[in-house]
């Protein structure tokens, strides 16, 4: 399988060459040349297969005999080695919960996947790589937990100060070794914006071997398409039809990865792209005009992306056709009252407990489904804990702990937005 550029200015690469750059030099982003759809008998007997095995059938094709197929079917099986449940909340609307991983948030099956697979290939050639990320809360702390300790590779971590939750600032911040965190005077949008312009810097990628953990490199990404297979096989056969899922979202790697499980012959009838006040995506379904905004501090604040990134993504899968986008998905964008009431309703009507995020996602699909027939899932990305000052204020109630950080130090340096500088840290590395 090659990748090529949603640019069209960068020669095609491999899958081992995307994965180890990253970010194509025509500052686009990488895309399988082809997404070839999975056997009907795979869908037919879909319920009969376990998390791994779907796994492996979904990201075989991509990774096409680069990585042999005994070593990929291990690094699916320790990626996926959590639970990915699918909850009744109502009649037709379920929660697909993926926050069952070691930091609470879907992030960690991308970051998973992404640091074994590299670590594969950094052991095979000895190159010590350094693993650039942004983040807006939830990124971070996967990639940091997904390559602690691993040898030859080192990661930097930029995110935008006083704009992420506690847990999320803990769990990025504390581990030392070979995680550093930057913390910026800024935006999640300036920290995106300095790590591409990295990729793209002469003498940074002469000096050394840098990558991205973002959903920029395509391996972050294509294992998000597995969850939705998952889900849907959760789901009674019977029920299987005229299925919406929604999915809230910031930088839109995830939608990203759910509209390619669709082309690989997933029966979704239609997706709904959701968002809090940075309304980029929505206003564009809306209007046909693409305008990336200033982001804007919300509940949701992994959310808080004002130019998504993987919006050059979806454009290619629509070959640029904001009408096909538009008929396959519908934009809704939620404030910070909208979504504090969303858990307190649904808490106090179901005992279920929604996070910022997922309540944004659940927002979009119960006003899809007003008068309309349909069952829909909503993807649950991040668990209540880690917003829990939001959280407990709107169902009354102390959630259990699931994460404890205070016996542990904040090691972390506050840091300018200029690239300048960050060019200057990297090369002094
Ligand atoms: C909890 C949570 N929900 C939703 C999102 C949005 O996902 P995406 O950036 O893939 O659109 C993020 C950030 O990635 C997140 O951390
Ligand atoms: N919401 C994300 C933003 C970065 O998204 P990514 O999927 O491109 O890594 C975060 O939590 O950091």
């Amino acid at each position: 399988m090659k990748y090529y550029s949603t640019n069209g200015k960068s020669s095609l690469a491999s899958f081992k060459e995307a994965i180890l750059k990253g970010l194509p030099d025509d500052n686009g982003l990488y895309m399988p040349q082809e997404i070839p759809e999975l056997t009907s008998s795979f869908f037919r007997d879909i319920d009969n297969y376990s998390l791994p095995e779907i796994g492996y059938k979904v990201i075989q094709p991509f990774v096409d005999g680069e990585i042999p197929d005994s070593i990929l079917k291990s690094i699916i099986e320790e990626t996926l080695n959590f639970e990915i449940p699918l909850v009744k909340v109502f009649d037709d609307i379920y929660s697909l919960e993926l926050f069952h991983g070691p930091t609470f948030a879907f992030k960690d099956v991308g970051a998973r996947f992404l640091a074994r697979s590299l670590s594969y290939f950094s052991k095979k050639s000895e190159q010590k790589l350094t693993v650039l990320v942004a983040t807006s809360g939830d990124t971070g702390s996967a990639v940091a937990q997904g390559f602690y300790g691993v040898p030859n590779i080192d990661v930097v971590i930029l995110f935008p100060s006083g704009k992420i939750s506690y847990f999320q600032e803990q769990q990025m911040t504390t581990l030392g070794k070979n995680i550093t965190a930057l913390e910026v005077n800024g935006t999640f949008d300036d920290c995106q914006r300095m790590v591409k312009q990295a990729f793209l810097d002469k003498e940074l990628i002469e000096e050394m071997n840098l990558t991205s953990a973002n959903s920029i490199n395509i391996a972050r990404l294509l294992p998000q398409s597995i969850y939705y297979f998952y889900g849907v096989a959760q789901i009674p056969k019977d029920k299987r039809q005229q299925l919406v899922v929604s999915v809230p979202s910031g930088n839109y790697g995830n939608l990203s990865a759910g509209l390619i499980a669709r082309q690989l012959g997933l029966p979704i009838q239609h997706f709904l792209a959701c968002s809090n006040a940075n309304d980029t995506v929505p206003k564009y379904l809306e209007t046909a005009e693409y305008k990336a905004q200033s982001s804007v501090q919300t509940i949701s604040n992994a959310m808080d992306v004002g130019d998504p990134s993987n919006f050059q993504r979806m454009l290619n899968l629509y070959s640029g056709s904001h009408e096909n986008m538009k008929s396959d998905i519908t934009g809704y964008s939620y404030s910070d009252r909208e979504t504090r009431e969303a858990i307190h309703q649904v808490f106090n009507k179901t005992s279920y407990v929604l996070d910022p995020h997922g309540a944004v996602g659940f927002l979009g699909l119960k006003e899809y489904l007003t008068n309309k027939a349909g069952k829909g899932i909503f993807l649950e990305t991040a668990h209540p804990y880690k917003f829990k000052e939001i959280v407990e204020k709107e169902i009354n109630i102390e959630l259990p702990p699931v994460l404890s950080f205070d016996e542990l130090q904040k090691k972390s340096s506050s840091f300018s937005s200029k690239f300048e500088a960050l060019k200057a840290f990297l090369l002094e590395k």
